[in-house]
């Protein structure tokens, strides 16, 4: 269970996440929505810690993550793997090697330091490796660089590469804003699978009500840094979409910039 409580973030006088409180069983499958500078990244680069909260407390199965330092605070960044807008791949490097460098933090000890500079991996991690790059229909594409790749192939790239670090969340911030439609389906479809089948949680921030809707089981949606609705897709009727975005669902549709073919 992930546990947000009071969790608020300021920037300067502006609060980005205002006193956000919820409850995430493992296993759910959570789409954020709302509109942009709503929180929604504030509020998922929090919870691995990458943005320090001002106040509030985070806690997962019972352990307050807010309060981890060094190695612990390393720990629960790899038990919570995120995924960016962006993939974030080397690109210069070839996809198998992308997909190891999940693998880094497993390792204790100096050599293995050494070991990790000189992206070295033992038969075991590149099987583990391979392996997840079949799941993901991507085994043809180990040794090619990682700049070769479409943004759809990358980005599966990326959650493989998540799945090495073997996490039990997986936050991902935007994965589908720069894929074109069929791009974006098969990695939702990614995410769904890693949340179906490895039981990972899954939270994810969507542009797209449409896509929330059709693999979330839980919808949260943000406004000026609050949660304004939290529920299932069916009880997002058109009066509450109307009260997130201000504007009802159809003007949101036509507002929204497609996004690019990748
Ligand atoms: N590092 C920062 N410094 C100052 N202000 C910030 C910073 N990061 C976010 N903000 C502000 O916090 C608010 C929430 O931003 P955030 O990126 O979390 O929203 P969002 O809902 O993810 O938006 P988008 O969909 O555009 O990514 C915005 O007003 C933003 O300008």
């Amino acid at each position: 269970m992930l546990e947000l409580k009071n969790l608020t973030r300021r920037f300067g006088e502006r609060a980005a996440v205002d006193g956000v409180t919820l409850a995430i069983p493992q296993g759910q499958m959570v789409g954020i929505i709302g509109r942009s500078g709503a929180g929604k990244s504030t509020l998922l680069r929090m919870v691995n810690r990458l943005t320090e909260p001002t106040s509030g407390q985070i806690l997962h199965d019972g352990t307050d993550v807010t309060a981890l330092r060094g190695r612990a605070l390393r720990g629960w960044r790899t038990r919570c793997a995120m995924i960016f807008q962006q993939f974030n791949l080397i690109q210069r490097l070839d996809v198998l090697t992308n997909v190891l460098v999940g693998r880094l933090n497993h390792r204790p000890g100096p050599l293995a330091t050494l070991n990790s500079l000189l992206l070295r991996f033992s038969a075991e991690e590149r099987a583990m490796a391979l392996d997840a790059l079949d799941r993901f229909d991507l085994a043809e594409q180990a040794l090619q660089r990682a700049d070769t790749l479409s943004g759809g192939q990358q980005q599966r790239v990326a959650i493989a590469r998540a799945m090495l670090q073997e996490p039990r969340l997986l936050l991902a911030d935007e994965p589908i804003a720069s894929l074109d439609p069929r791009n974006a389906r098969v990695v939702m479809e990614a995410l769904r699978d890693v949340n179906r089948r490895d039981g990972l949680t899954v939270l994810v921030n969507l542009h797209h009500l449409d896509t929330a809707r059709r693999y979330c089981g839980r919808i949260i949606a943000m406004q000026a840094g609050r949660v304004v609705f939290d529920g299932p897709p069916d009880a997002l009727t058109p009066e509450r979409v109307e009260a997130i975005y201000g504007v009802p669902e159809e003007a949101l549709e036509a507002e929204t910039p497609q996004p690019s073919a990748a």
